[in-house]
């Protein structure tokens, strides 16, 4: 196995990140909701099922959105003039972080709201 690569690979995908998280207001954006969420699992209690459930929810919106950035760009390149394909690609690709956050929501209400319920009453 070639380590020099495989970190290199790594450092490549780091810059990735931080890049995203630099330029892309969505990412900020799904970064904080992430926090708040962690916070709110924390102070309500999970199970262990829910934990994972919780921060496969959250890096998959990460996944997304880091997917949605890069075909953003790769659409910029093939085609900087308006073209119907490419207002597709984009939209398609905004579609699927919408689905996915919409789904993020509901299963993230399915666990907090019966245990917020059991707290206050
Ligand atoms: N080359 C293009 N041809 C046709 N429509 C485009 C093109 N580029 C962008 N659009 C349309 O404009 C919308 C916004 O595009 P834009 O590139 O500004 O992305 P964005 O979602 O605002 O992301 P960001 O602000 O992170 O760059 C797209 O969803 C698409 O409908």
């Amino acid at each position: 196995m070639n380590f020099r690569k495989f970190f290199k690979s790594f450092s490549y995908a780091s810059k990735g990140v931080i890049h995203a998280i630099k330029s892309e207001q969505n990412f900020r954006v799904h970064l904080l909701a992430g926090v708040v969420v962690l916070l709110a699992a924390l102070a309500t209690g999970l199970s262990k099922l829910e934990w994972i459930i919780i921060v496969i929810l959250i890096c998959g919106m990460f996944v997304i959105e880091l997917v949605n950035a890069s075909i953003e760009r790769v659409v910029d390149i093939a085609s900087p003039d308006f073209h119907e394909l490419a207002r597709q690609a984009k939209d398609l690709a905004a579609g699927a972080c919408l689905v996915y956050a919409i789904c993020t929501v509901i299963v993230g209400l399915i666990i907090f709201i019966p245990k917020w319920w059991g707290i206050l009453y």
